[in-house]
Parts: C-alpha cells; structure tokens; sequence
C-alpha cells in the first residue's frame, strides 16, 4: 500500500487528560473528525503498550470509518501493531530515521521541531512532516520560550522551497489565534503552513466538533491571507523587474544613439585638451587625442595654466610621474578649469602605491571639483578608501591592479559616484561608468591594451576629449572615450600586421584614427 495522501489543515492531537469530562475521548475524536479534523494523532504517555495497543484499535476503528489517517505518538510497536497511518516522534523519544526504518517507506512519520536545524535534520532523517513547537504556552507544555508567529516563520524560512515536508504548528493554537499565527508565519519563500495541530482547542471544549469547524475555518482563512500576500509581493517584484529591465534598455538605447554623433562632434571642433601628463605616456596620450580628432596640449608649468584655462575645452590631470610643480599644475590648471566650468578629468595614476600619490590624490579632490574619475580597479578602491567609501579594498603594484577585482564592480563605481558626486570610469577587462544614478558595463576592448603602458591613460586623453564636447552629459562622455579606445583596440589587434604589443601600439593609434562613427554599433554595453 503507498503512502496515503495527508491533508494536514487540522490535526487532532489527543490528550485523554485534558478530554472534556462530559464525553468519551473516542467521541471527541468522532465529533472532532465529523467537524473537519483531517488527521488524528492518538497520544497516550500514561499507558502501557497492551492498553495502548487496545484504546488504539478502537480509535482507528472511528478514524477509518471516515478516512482519517490515524497517527500514534511515540510508540512505534503500537503503530505496527494496529497498522496505524503512521507514527510522530518528538526529539527526545526514538529517533527518526529508526522510527523510518521500523514503519518502512508508506507510513506518514511526523516530528516535533523547535529549531530551523531541527526542522533541516528532520528532512534527512526522513519525515514527512514537522511539529513546530512550542507556539503558544499551553496547559502541556510549558517551556522556556515560545516560538510565536515569528519563530514558525524562522523554521519555515530554512526548508528549502523545493523539499516536500509538510508543516503543522502545534502548542496552544485556539480559534482565536489560528489565523493569525497561519497568516503571520508565511516565509518569504513563499511556505506557508500546511496545518494547525491542537489538542486542548479540541479535546477539551465543550462541543469538539463545533471548535475543529471553527479552527478548520480560521486556518483556511490565514492560509487565504499569506497565499495572497505572497502572490501580491511576487506580482510586485515581477513588476519591478519588468520595470527595472526597462529602464536598463532604455538607457542602453539612449546611450548607443548618443555614440556615433558625438565621434562626429569631436571630429567637427577638434577641441583642446590641456594634459598635465606624465613623462611614460605624454606622448602616447597626445597621439591618441590627436587620432580621435580632438588637440592635445601637454602644459605641465603653473604659469601658464592661466592663460591655458582660457582656450583649452577640457583638463586632465595625471598624476602618474608627480614632482613638486606637476602638483602646483594641476591644482592650478584644475582651479581655473572648476572657474570656467570645464570639465576636469583625473587620472590618479599609481594613487595607492605611494603616500605622495595618496596624499596628491587627496589634495586634488579635497581642493577642486573633478567632474570624471578615471582609475583601474586598485586606484579606484584607494579614492574610495580616501573619500570614506565603505567598499572591499583592491591592492596595487605600482601603477597595476592586483587580482580579479571587485565582486561587485557596478556597485563599487555607483557608490564613489554618489559619494563624491561625480563620474567615476573604472576600467579593466570589463569597464564601468556611473554617475551615481546610471551604471554601464563595457565589455569591449583587447587584451593587448593591458600589455602596453599608459592604455589607461589613454583612455583618460580620450573621455576628456568626449567629455570637452558633450559639457551637459558627462556619463555619456565617458562612456563613448573608453568605448572610442576599446573598439579600436579590437580592430587594430585584428589587423594582419600586429605581431605583439609594440605592433599592437602603432595600430591601435592608427584605428583610433580610423574609426567611423557606424563603428558605436558594436558596442557591448550593459546597463545595471
Ligand atoms: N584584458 C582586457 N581585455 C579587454 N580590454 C582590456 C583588457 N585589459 C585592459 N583593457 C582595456 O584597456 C584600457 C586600459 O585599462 P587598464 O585597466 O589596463 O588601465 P590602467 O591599468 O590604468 O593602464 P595604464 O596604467 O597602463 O595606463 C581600458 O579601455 C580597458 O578596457
Ligand atoms: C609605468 C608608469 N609609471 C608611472 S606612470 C606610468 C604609465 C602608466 O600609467
């Protein structure tokens, strides 16, 4: 015979001490049935297997007339002996697993839980049901701490959702608190208890079979609730998710229709991009600036930052091979830039390997407004640590990055976005750019630009120079300079004639100055 099927919605448990004196236990068990009790568990701690085994065949006698499984408390040998449904144990009777053994595979076998590792210990030992008690103080029980709505919840919150145990609460559950206490334990995911056991709400008020219709009534009631409270929060997310997926497409649509027209822009005023650079990349990041169709003046002296912020449409300031006067420079150059809102772009080259370059970086942020922070990984985790951004940390050798990076890139940039009110570009093999409120992955690009030095600050030459001629929109700036160098990078390491990165480097300054503003279109861009 297989295992019947069980519904658990009320679960007669008897306790013939508690029985009200003007009936019978069987005819509360009869009345009880007759009023909606879907599962009887026969609990007799007082007596000896022989009388246990008789007050048994005459209970199962009732329960089978109307096709109630019958459950036996504890005592396995009266189980078998009346071929009883099945048995429960509780945690410190015999245990579960010898309980399965002894009943075979086709009996319902229930234990009584007060834990979420109970409950989980409950699933490998082979249950098909937990007791979780105690709910409410009873008259039979009265432990240290009860369980309440939220301790149900707890327990039910640690079954994972695909497990098949079924769930009763059991332990001063009365037709006032049923609903409650069904509704209240819902988990978050989505379980909400099969059942309510009760033994005194039953056994021993004055009409038994009028207190099940009741009970089973408020149990349908709470289920009633916590199903449709969780069918709503599950429409909710769904809209949520829709509605976020939304705005992500829509801004990979915006941003990849802004691409192609700023390329022309750039092209069409060719503006000037004031670099205080240094010494490895200077002249690196003036071909690049060139080849994107923008002008580089590379102008590391304070007297001339003046005269300089007046015609130059954007600043960057590296601080990649700093001296005393680079320092004066770039504040300088930064504070004319901030006067005549140019936007200013920093390159905190190397920022975490050194106190002058922590400090520097410090300095620059403390004393001027920067518009667009370009870094990788290690220089990006230094601004957030300098800035008070509570983030994993990166470690750096020299100018590098150490390791795979952040876990979560896209939440780092957001943060030190928002935080310092500005762009933040982090690049790698995956970059991205936030302003606080828009995030975009970039997934273009080539091995080769991690194998030559100053990519990075190339990269910086170029969002300047995007950054120069969108003025109102500096995401998007930022967005099309690293994706302007990375789209090149994939067309020069293409090209038949690069051989490795000396090669690499020629061509990728020849495809910077090739690309065509149709190339935008294949940019892999991901929005969070
Ligand atoms: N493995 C890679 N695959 C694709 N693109 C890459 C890879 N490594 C780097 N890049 C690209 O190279 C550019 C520079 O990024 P990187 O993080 O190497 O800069 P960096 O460490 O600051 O460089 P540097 O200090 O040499 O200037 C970015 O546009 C990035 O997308
Ligand atoms: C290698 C190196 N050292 C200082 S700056 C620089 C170039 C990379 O930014």
């Amino acid at each position: 015979m297989s295992k019947p099927n069980v519904d658990y919605s009320v679960y007669l448990v008897t306790d013939s001490g508690l029985n009200h004196p003007s009936r019978t236990l069987l005819q509360s068990i009869e009345d009880s049935i007759q009023g909606g009790a879907t599962l009887v568990q026969l609990r007799e701690k007082e007596l000896d297997t022989a009388d246990f085994i008789e007050l048994a065949r005459k209970v199962h006698e009732v329960t089978k007339k109307y096709n109630v499984p019958l459950l036996i408390n504890d005592n396995i040998d009266v189980a078998i002996a009346i071929n009883a449904e099945g048995a429960h144990v509780g945690q410190d009777d015999v245990s579960c697993t010898e309980a399965r053994q002894r009943l075979g595979p086709n009996k319902i076998l229930g234990i009584s839980t007060g834990t979420p590792e109970e409950a989980k210990k409950a699933i490998a030992d082979g249950a098909d049901y937990i007791g979780i008690g105690t709910c409410f103080m009873t008259q039979t029980k009265s432990p240290k701490r009860t369980l309440g709505p939220m301790g149900v919840r707890t327990i039910l919150e640690a079954i994972p959702a695909d497990v098949p145990l079924k769930t009763v609460a059991i332990g001063g559950i009365k037709h006032d608190n049923t609903r409650r206490v069904v509704s209240h334990s819902a988990g978050a995911n989505g379980r909400i208890l099969d059942g309510i056991a009760v033994v005194t709400g039953i056994v021993g008020a004055q009409d038994a079979k009028k207190a099940t219709k009741q009970l089973l009534a408020e149990y349908k009631s709470g289920y009633e609730i916590a199903s449709k409270h969780h069918e709503d929060g599950q429409q909710q997310q769904q809209q949520q998710q829709q509605q976020q997926q939304q705005h992500r497409d829509a801004l990979e649509k915006k941003v990849l229709q802004s691409l192609s027209g700023l390329l022309k822009t750039l092209r069409e005023s060719s503006p000037l991009i004031h670099h205080i650079s240094n010494y490895v990349v200077m002249n690196d990041t003036a071909n690049a600036t060139l080849a994107l169709g923008g002008s580089p003046i590379m102008a590391p002296c304070v007297t001339e930052a003046e005269d300089l912020s007046k015609v130059v449409s954007s600043v960057v300031l590296n601080i990649g091979t700093l001296t005393d006067s680079f320092v004066d420079c770039m504040l300088a150059a930064g504070k004319y830039a901030n006067a005549q809102s140019k936007p200013v772009i920093l390159d905190p080259v190397g920022a975490g390997a050194t106190l002058l370059r922590q400090e520097t970086t410090r300095k620059i942020l403390n004393s001027l407004h920067v518009d667009i922070i370009k870094g990788n990984a290690g220089e990006i985790s230094t601004i957030a640590s300098i800035i008070g951004c509570d983030t994993e940390t990166i470690a750096m050798r020299g100018v590098d990055s150490l390791g795979s990076g952040f876990s979560n890139p896209a939440a780092v940039v957001q943060a030190v976005a928002k935080r310092e009110k500005c762009v933040v570009a982090m690049t790698g093999k995956i970059d991205y750019v936030s302003d606080g409120a828009r995030t975009i992955a970039i997934e273009n690009g080539h091995e080769y630009q991690g194998r030559i030095s100053g990519s990075g600050c190339m990269v910086a030459s170029s969002i300047a120079a995007f950054a120069a001629i969108s003025p109102n929109d500096h995401f998007v700036a930022a967005v099309a300079g690293i994706l302007a160098l990375n789209l090149a990078g994939e067309h020069a390491a293409a090209r038949d004639d690069v051989r490795g990165p000396g090669t690499f480097r020629a061509a990728f300054i020849d495809e910077m100055a090739n690309l065509e503003p149709e190339m935008f279109d294949q940019a892999k861009i991901k929005a969070f």
